[in-house]
């Protein structure tokens, strides 16, 4: 792909940019002739696969991992339809097995609770079987009517975790939702990625949830991405699919549930608060490559200048780093640029005169270059990686504060949420939050948000000026 035409766009035009990176740094191919539909280019899913395989580490602590089919039979689909209404207009209806059209047709699964919940029923009997706490990573479909977009909203969610859990009481569920929210952080600071938590309005949660508790992150352009959602479902759908339990004093109970999804936004969240004019840039722990070795070749000493490099190779592989030596035909800048824009986060440049003594690091956009005792090259390496973690960690930090701001006017609202998220002072109720949305031309986002970003002091109603407002995040989102 290096023989691209043109440059990456400045990421201040982060549309443009964003779809540029998505190919040119081989991401994701969006030619797939299916709208919302999109293919993983090998690069990307080396990504996807890091990313993921550290939320499979957070949540294996305490949970298991399984596979619930993806067809779902309409009649346990339209339970859900009729007592929840949540996806009937988002659902892709199978009709025909082949010719012969199918006497039941099938959904595809856009969540998997009308899927999940029928087993559920079969395999809770007594307290002793609670809690249950199982989750997946399937392919969803929702057929989305609003633009599309890569990794953001998809009609195919390829990424789409979804973890679904059982409880005997409405509290244990609660403190489930307390310990998503917990390891949802956690998975987040993992990637760098600051986010802002926050219960969405009641006309905003997911259906059949008794409260949904979301987790939102600040876009380049100021808009706001849901990498994540954690569901209180309360009894709602145990009544529905009647997931019932007999209790100590032999009585028969509904159980209570949470279900909490992470998908392939998280990855559109990565990409978009690290990257740069210049390309990706990859939280070590993520980044399929970490470490790229270029050989400047000598004629005549080519011999030893590639024993170098891949014992250099080996040595760092030794030490856990992902390593790659560009043997390929091309000119070292050509080389620079086509691992800069794939955010590799350190390249070693290993030349006959540094032979014996010493090797020319560079870390991405962060230092020049600077040779290195050949040596010292682990602790070096190890020290550089923490060094440009911490620095991908301030930038992302700074890019949330800049884009945070204390609201109390009604006047600076539409100005603030054109360029970020505005926290206001709401009194609760409807009416004050239609006029908020409306003046603002953006949406409530949530209350009790858990940041100490924003001082939480309650105040006056930004609309009514009624006193003991709660702090409220109004944005525009994607
Ligand atoms: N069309 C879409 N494309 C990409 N990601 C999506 C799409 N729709 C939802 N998501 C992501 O998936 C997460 C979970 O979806 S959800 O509808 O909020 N929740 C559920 O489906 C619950 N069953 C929990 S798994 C959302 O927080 C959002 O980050
Ligand atoms: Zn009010």
């Amino acid at each position: 792909m290096e023989e691209q035409e043109g440059t990456l766009p400045q990421k201040a035009d982060f549309s443009s940019w964003y779809n540029d990176i998505l190919w040119r740094a081989e991401i994701m191919d969006v030619r797939y002739p299916v709208k919302g539909l999109y293919v993983w280019f090998p690069f990307g899913f080396g990504i996807r696969k890091r990313v993921y395989g550290i939320l499979r580490e957070l949540l294996d602590r305490d949970h298991e991992e399984t596979l619930f089919p993806l067809l779902i039979p309409e009649p346990e689909f339209m339970k859900e339809a009729e007592h929840i209404k949540g996806f009937e207009n988002e659902v892709y209806w199978v009709t025909h097995g082949g010719t012969t059209p199918l006497d039941v047709k099938l959904a595809l699964r856009p969540t998997s609770e009308t899927a999940i919940y029928p087993m559920y029923a079969l395999w809770v009997r007594s307290h002793a079987d609670l809690p249950i706490k199982v989750y997946q990573i399937v392919n969803t479909f929702r057929y989305e009517t609003k633009h599309t977009r890569p990794l953001i909203r998809l009609r195919e969610i390829t990424s789409f975790k979804e973890a679904h859990t059982v409880h005997a009481t409405w509290d244990e569920a609660e403190s489930q939702v307390e310990d998503a929210i917990a390891r949802y952080q956690e998975f987040y600071d993992r990637l760098n990625i600051p986010v802002l938590i926050s219960k969405r309005p009641d006309w905003d949660k997911f259906p059949g949830a008794d409260y949904t508790i979301a987790v939102d992150t600040i876009m380049p352009d100021g808009r706001t991405l849901q990498i994540g959602t954690v569901h209180h479902l309360g009894d709602h759908f145990s009544k529905t699919f009647s997931i019932q339990y007999e209790d100590t004093k032999g009585e028969q109970q509904y159980c209570h549930q949470t279900c909490y999804g992470i998908s392939e936004r998280s990855i559109a969240a990565l990409i978009s608060m690290h990257g740069d004019d210049l390309g990706l840039m990859l939280p070590p722990e993520v980044a399929p490559v970490q470490i790229v070795i270029v050989p400047v070749i000598m004629k005549k000493r080519e011999e030893e200048v590639m024993q170098a490099a891949t014992q250099l190779e080996a040595e760092l592989q030794n030490a856990g780093y992902r390593v790659k030596i560009d043997t390929r035909d091309l000119r070292p800048g050509a080389k620079y640029y086509y691992w800069e824009m794939r955010g590799v986060p350190l390249r070693l440049e290993i030349g006959p005169r540094d032979l014996d003594n010493s090797v020319v690091m560079s870390v991405l956009r962060t230092g020049g270059k600077e040779p290195l005792p050949r040596a010292d090259i682990i602790s070096e390496v190890n020290r550089k990686m923490k060094e440009y973690t911490n620095v991908l960690l301030e930038h992302a930090q700074a890019h949330i504060q800049n884009h945070l701001f204390m609201v109390h006017e009604e006047s600076e609202l539409s100005n603030t949420v054109s360029k970020g998220v505005a926290a206001v002072h709401w009194c609760g109720n409807r009416e004050c939050a239609d006029r908020i949305e409306e003046i603002s031309d953006a949406s409530i986002l949530g209350t009790e948000v858990r940041t100490d970003l924003i001082d939480q002091k309650r105040g006056n109603c930004i609309i009514c000026g009624k006193p003991d407002g709660i702090v409220t995040l109004v944005g525009r989102s994607y």
